[in-house]
């Protein structure tokens, strides 16, 4: 089967004291290629743990990842992940970090050149291939973190609060380029955000995931995504029907985080 499906996965982590976290259970979806699936929930129910198990990063107690069919064993470039802080090399100016990829897989400049010229262009950076990153502000850093990803060419990017340090200005600009760069791609997205929003406005598909065991608890399939593509976001939150999402997931999730407290206070 073509794109990603994540099959039954549970995580369990042992604790040194003896006790153990169920940090997601029989957690199973699947994305079909070039979907965009943000997702959302409390604080705890495993969204950083199910993207880390989708990269490679950490292996599954229960369940596997399969990308078009094969079983995933580990990282790989197929699977491009970005962080909230860009982790960027510090010590290579913009372009050079762009093109880290292409050139670690033995590329030479005519192979990638282009293309890396092409994602500084798309994502803005143009003007500032030749910049340190220290001299670049918080949304420029992530606009290289995700042409840098995207120079890897991967069938499915991760991206864990990729927006979260970023004024909210800079988030709406940013929030705009990455529904760009979903059309103009045609990857495979997977976005946590803390952000009910940002899920809206950038989840073709949304999932809300509750905690204790992490879990999957609603998906929604919302029309914004698509809408904001050619539309200014502020427009897209006027539409029929997202206040109202909007208010339904806020008031979700805020019972969710009512019950965690009151679970945790029953325990004291
Ligand atoms: N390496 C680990 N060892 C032990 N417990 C862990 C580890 N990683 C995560 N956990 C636990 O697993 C649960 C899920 O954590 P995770 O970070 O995936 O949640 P999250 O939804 O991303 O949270 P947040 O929104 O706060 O980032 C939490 O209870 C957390 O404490």
């Amino acid at each position: 089967m073509s794109g990603l499906s994540i099959e039954n996965i549970s995580m369990r982590f042992d604790l040194p004291n003896g006790s153990s976290v169920q940090a997601l259970k029989n957690v199973s979806l699947h994305l079909k290629e070039g979907e965009l699936m943000s997702v959302l929930g409390p604080s705890g129910c495993g969204k950083t743990t199910l993207l880390n198990i989708v990269a490679g990063f950490l292996a599954p107690t229960e369940g596997h990842i399969a990308m078009n069919g094969h079983k995933v064993h580990g990282p790989d470039a197929e699977r491009g992940m970005v962080f909230q802080q860009g982790a960027l090399f510090e010590w290579m100016n913009v372009r050079d970090n762009v093109s880290f990829g292409p050139r670690m897989k033995g590329q030479r400049e005519a192979e990638y050149g282009s293309q890396v010229d092409h994602l500084l262009d798309v994502t803005g950076l143009g003007d500032f291939k030749d910049k340190a990153i220290y001299e670049l502000s918080g949304g420029m850093q992530q606009r290289v973190a995700l042409a840098r990803c995207l120079a890897n060419d991967p069938d499915v990017i991760l991206m864990d609060e990729p927006l979260g340090a970023l004024d909210a200005l800079t988030r709406e600009k940013m929030q705009g380029l990455v529904l760009k760069l979903w059309k103009e791609t045609g990857k495979t997205i997977i976005l946590i955000t803390h952000s009910v929003e940002e899920a809206l406005l950038l989840g073709e598909r949304l999932l809300v995931m509750a905690p204790r065991p992490g879990r999957i608890h609603k998906e929604y399939r919302l029309p914004y995504a698509d809408m904001g593509v050619n539309a200014d976001l502020r427009e897209v939150k006027k539409s029929e029907g997202y206040s109202q999402t909007r208010e339904e997931i806020l008031s979700m999730i805020w019972d969710m985080e009512e019950e965690i407290m009151g679970r945790t206070e029953a325990a004291q």
